[in-house]
């Protein structure tokens, strides 16, 4: 009966959500632990069957450096990162589409489709969905001069094509997109996949872009989760060094989908199961949220 009595009054709080977000997009960056673990995956799946069976236009966005790494290391081909960023040179390219397109892509469709949903995949390519142009760094020396940097074959997305994605999903498809994208003369380009589900957010004006990650979100400096942060406090957090290393990218993606016009992102610990769920339709919500 308690059992009974906590089901009906978590789906009670639940239901304003849903009919908020029927018929609204929500573009979810899927990657680490939730990608590695048996029972991850499987709630994964189920939370983004349930996101489009009650009407929500659900875009998945996957990452894979781990993957990545792991196939580099049997080639014995090194790399390394800048910024957050891995230096991809023509080999390391290769290796990235084969595993992306080839490996992660074809895994996640196959882990939704098999647990009763239905999912399409796709590359930044297919349609020409993200097009891109060589990123510059520039990383600050020692003595405070700063230098450009070369890290290859790392695109920066600037057009988005929705066009096959919108068909997909118009079809009753979950699309699953390898952030994988395409320059002027053809080429091929490394994305970081966070940027991908900003940009494809922006491009989409989705309602939510929810980035799973491995940490319970974004904290402070004394380590406490910050549950909710404002746009305009995180430049702060990022000069006062509260937000530092792999979260830049992260809160840097969130902020400018945001300025884009996607009306919240989510900052969500992928370890926890059902976190997408969690984070929807709860009160509460577990992560971090950004505010516009
Ligand atoms: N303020 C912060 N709050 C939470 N994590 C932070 C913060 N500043 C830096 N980090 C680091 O950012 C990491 C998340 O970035 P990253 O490892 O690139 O994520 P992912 O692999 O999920 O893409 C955390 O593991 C943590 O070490
Ligand atoms: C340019 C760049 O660094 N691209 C990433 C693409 C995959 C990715 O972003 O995967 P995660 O989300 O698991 O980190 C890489 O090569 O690892």
């Amino acid at each position: 009966m308690q059992k009974l009595i906590e089901k009906a009054s978590t789906l009670m709080e639940a239901l304003p959500y849903i009919r908020r977000f029927s018929g609204k997009t929500i573009v979810v960056k899927y990657g680490g632990h939730a990608m590695a673990e048996e029972k991850l995956r499987k709630s994964f799946a189920l939370d983004v069957i349930l996101l489009k069976y009650i009407g929500i236009n659900t875009v998945v966005v996957h990452g894979g450096g781990p993957q990545i790494n792991e196939t580099l290391k049997r080639y014995g081909i090194v790399s390394e990162f800048v910024q957050g960023m891995r230096v991809t040179d023509a080999e390391t390219m290769g290796v990235v589409e084969m595993v992306l397109t080839g490996q992660v892509n074809r895994e996640v469709v196959g882990l939704i489709n098999q647990h009763g949903g239905r999912a399409a995949g796709m590359s930044g390519k297919d349609g020409s969905l993200l097009i891109c142009e060589k990123m510059l760094k520039q990383v600050k020396k020692e003595d405070g001069s700063v230098e450009q940097v070369d890290i290859g074959f790392v695109g920066d997305v600037v057009e988005v094509n929705p066009a096959l994605l919108t068909a997909v999903e118009r079809g009753g498809f979950i699309p699953v997109i390898a952030p994988i994208g395409v320059g002027r003369e053809g080429e091929s380009y490394n994305v970081n996949a966070d940027l991908v589900a900003g940009k494809v957010a922006s491009a989409l004006g989705a309602e939510k872009l929810i980035l799973l990650t491995d940490v319970s979100g974004v904290k402070s400096k004394s380590g406490d989760l910050l549950s909710s942060i404002a746009l305009s406090d995180v430049p702060t957090l990022i000069e006062n060094g509260t937000v530092t290393g792999g979260m830049i990218p992260k809160v840097t993606c969130c902020t400018d989908a945001l300025s884009a016009g996607v009306k919240k992102a989510h900052i969500v610990d992928g370890r926890i199961e059902h976190a997408i769920l969690l984070e929807i339709f709860t009160n509460v919500g577990i992560g971090t949220e950004i505010l516009a």
